[in-house]
């Protein structure tokens, strides 16, 4: 494997600006983390912080400036900031600080070894609203089966956010309808199996350091502690399972609006896993599940399955987790298919396993949702 970076075991300009951006991205939301953040609901009923807002202008931005012609799919748009000057006001002071850390520092790459950017970039540019609301508003991007686009999701688990939970910084480059490289930051996931993940609601964050995740297609996945800059990447691999699918650890969503705890608890009994599910927020599931700390992660759709998937909720998470040796599919087996424009709305559901046990847990699956007589979110298959 060629590492002409000394931060990063693959050398790839598109892996450098993303590491950059989400780990500028972490420090602004870590940074609220501590206090208990307000929220605004959305059109939709779901929330968002200013975390959420601040991240996204970060990973933007950075984007923009190192690769200006490649499109963005990301969650947030900067209407609500638009109409409040105070929120904006304190956005804008947490990108600044976000932006103008230190690059080596904060990522343990020379500036000398980022590409050449467009344009140089100024912080006190970014203070300005109307820059700093249009690198929001660059997350507007349809997406779609050719060429390539970013997927972001800022805040990725934003209940979990305000709970005090887990949450992730979720970044992908997809080309052709299929995630090529991620990168993810999990600040409340601790690095070291030693330390303890801190209880829900405590906002002194985690013990230790939390985790950041990269993968790239045909070369692999690895982690390191976010902090300090000098840690080395190392390469994460799913379990072999080699005591068989019963003696599997599976997780699910905290939420249960988000998938069916019932459904799971069924596909559990029918592989004969007796140990309780972990549940967890955000893609923090599938980074877990890439690096052993659990084996299968199940997120079946509720009710009548209308809820449609946005690609921002899995394109990084299920890139580490195939890169790990993992397979990625919906609840009939198919494959994610992040072509489709900004959803998923090829798929249902979402079921991760190692390569070797995917289809005994796909069978299961369908089993379990034919029993509950939905076996129409099978598709043509059920
Ligand atoms: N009814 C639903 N079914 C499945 N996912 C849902 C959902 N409503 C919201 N979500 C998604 O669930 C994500 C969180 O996942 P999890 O439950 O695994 O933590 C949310 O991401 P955001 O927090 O980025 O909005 C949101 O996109
Ligand atoms: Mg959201
Ligand atoms: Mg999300
Ligand atoms: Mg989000």
């Amino acid at each position: 494997m060629s590492s002409s970076s000394s931060a990063l075991p693959i050398s790839s300009p598109e892996l450098t600006v993303a590491l950059s951006a989400v780990l500028r991205a972490s420090l602004a939301t870590t940074q609220i983390f501590k206090t208990i953040p307000s929220s605004l609901t959305k059109s939709d009923k779901s929330p968002v912080t200013l975390g959420d807002f601040a991240a996204q202008a970060i990973v933007n931005t950075l984007i923009a400036k190192y690769f200006p012609d490649d499109g963005i799919v990301a969650e947030e748009e900067a209407s609500a900031l638009r109409e409040d000057e105070q929120l904006r006001g304190k956005v804008g002071e947490l990108v600044k600080m976000a932006l103008e850390k230190d690059e080596q520092s904060l990522t343990g790459t020379k500036e000398s070894e980022l590409p050449s950017g467009s344009k140089k970039w100024s912080a006190e540019d970014w203070e300005q609203s109307d820059r700093f609301l249009s690198a929001l508003d660059r997350g507007n991007f349809n997406g779609g089966p050719s060429g390539r686009f970013w997927a972001l999701d800022p805040i990725d688990g934003t209940k979990g956010f305000l709970r005090g939970g887990q949450y992730a910084i979720c970044l992908a480059l997809v080309e052709n309808g299929e995630p090529i490289l991620a990168c993810m930051a999990c600040p409340n996931l601790p690095y070291a199996v030693s330390d303890e993940k801190p209880k829900e609601g405590d906002r002194s964050g985690v013990r230790g350091d939390g985790s950041v995740f990269i993968a790239v297609k045909g070369k692999g996945a690895f982690h390191r502690s976010i902090a300090p800059p000098s840690a080395a990447f190392e390469p994460i691999k799913m379990n072999s399972l080699s005591g068989g699918l019963s003696s599997a650890s599976f997780c699910e969503s905290v939420e249960a609006g988000h998938s069916s705890q019932g459904t799971n608890a069924r596909i559990a009994e029918l592989l004969g896993i007796s140990s309780p599910p972990v549940r967890m927020d955000s893609q923090a599931k599938y980074a877990s599940v890439a690096r052993g700390d659990g084996d299968i992660y199940l997120r079946l759709p509720v009710g009548d399955g209308s809820y449609v998937e946005k690609i921002w909720d899995h394109a990084a998470g299920a890139l580490l987790c195939e890169e790990a040796g993992g397979s990625v599919s919906d609840c009939s087996g198919k494959r994610l298919d992040f072509g489709k424009g900004r959803t998923l709305s090829a798929n249902k559901g979402v079921v991760v396993a190692l390569k070797g046990r995917h289809t005994e847990v796909v069978e299961a699956v369908k089993k379990a949702l034919i029993e509950e007589g939905r076996g129409n979110l099978l598709g043509e298959q059920k």
